[in-house]
């Protein structure tokens, strides 16, 4: 990001990135709506307090500024979800659960991190409102699969995590400073008791017999029987992998959680996973856009057509028709070259530049 005319973290999106988005963000949101999700659009900026009432999420990451209006706190969103949780909770109260909704649009954070250096990000998903059992995350995961695999998403990979998991296992000891130590991985700073936590983390389905052995008392039966189903109904294309302390990204995700990564993408490409608005259990994902333009996905053939001054407007409404992108000539300098056209019309025909 070399734009000194903007702050760190933003950035424009030139041709063929920024229709490239578009159709990225098409391509994901149609999955969705091919499964009965229904778009939703909430503002981009609201009261503080409302964007992180509905989930209990921290004001941390928020860019936050005074209305100059009311004189309240605003803030500009991070994650639509939170809004979608509002807008499930009060103006769509009154449906019949669950509700299946989906967003997309920009996201702000206040700072950037090192794996992820911008502030800014596109992010699209679905919410399915009103359940949180083993069938609605099978259907959130399909989709979500689905979706960046019809955004041309290719060698997916699914990291399941238990975000809640120190919650059931109340382990002694302070859990905050536990949470910090299996964030880090730290294997020095955790109970011999936990350690097998860390070690339990990989490929599926061996992960999944570690974390069995380790659950001798039968605590997290449940938990696993439910992520072996889950995993099961992954197409087989799709490496899946278990990492049951792994919490970054997950702040109010309950009995499990998701990434989704590609080899071709850098960084986290979608992440999901169960949570709560107020009592009403809840899943859905997020994918997020920008690693997918930056991997080249979705930047289309650029078939453009010169027509030369004097092509009759049928002859170019036809063309257009017959799926070629013209562009006209307005002025005599102009050409196919400066147009960046790979075609010109010659003798009513187009041929190659
Ligand atoms: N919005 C979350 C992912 C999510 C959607 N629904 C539940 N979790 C994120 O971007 O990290």
């Amino acid at each position: 990001m070399t734009n000194s005319l903007l702050p760190t973290g933003f950035r424009d999106r030139l041709p063929p990135e920024a229709d490239a988005s578009a159709r990225l963000v098409r391509a994901i949101l149609d999955t969705a709506a091919s499964h009965g999700y229904e778009r939703v659009q909430a503002p981009l900026a609201e009261y503080e307090a409302s964007l992180t009432g509905s989930l209990g999420t921290s004001a941390r990451d928020l860019l936050r500024f005074v209305d100059p209006v009311s004189g309240e706190t605003m803030a500009v969103r991070s994650d639509i979800t939170g809004q979608i949780g509002r807008i499930a909770s009060t103006r769509m109260g009154h449906h019949p659960r669950p509700v299946r909704l989906s967003y997309g649009g920009p996201v702000v954070k206040l700072r950037a991190t090192q794996l992820r250096p911008e502030r800014e990000m596109m992010q699209v998903g679905a919410e399915l409102i009103g359940l949180d059992s083993v069938a609605a995350a099978i259907e959130v995961v399909s989709v979500a699969i689905e979706g960046l695999k019809a955004a041309g998403v290719k060698d997916i990979t699914l990291d399941l995590t238990m975000p809640d998991l120190l919650d059931v296992l109340k382990p002694k000891g302070d859990r905050e400073e536990l949470k910090a130590a299996l964030d880090a991985k730290d294997a020095g700073a955790v109970p011999a008791a936990l350690a097998p936590l860390i070690a339990a983390a990989g490929a599926l389905p061996d992960a999944l017999d570690r974390m069995r052995a380790f659950d001798s008392e039968g605590k997290l039966k449940d938990r696993l029987d439910a992520i072996e189903a889950i995993a099961a109904a992954v197409p087989t294309d799709i490496r899946v992998t278990l990492d049951p302390t792994e919490r970054h990204g997950f702040e109010y995700q309950t009995w499990f959680g998701f990434s989704l990564f590609s080899a071709h993408a850098s960084g986290e490409i979608g992440r999901g996973g169960a949570y709560r608005i107020g009592k009403e259990p809840a899943i859905g994902f997020s994918a997020y856009i920008d690693p997918l333009i930056d991997a080249g996905l979705a930047q289309g053939e650029r078939r453009r057509l010169f027509l030369p001054i004097g092509t009759m407007p049928q002859k170019a409404a036809s063309l257009r028709a017959e799926g070629w992108v013209t562009v006209a000539q307005l002025t005599e300098e102009d050409s196919a070259e400066a147009q960046i056209c790979t075609h010109v019309l010659r003798n009513g025909r187009p041929e190659p530049v």
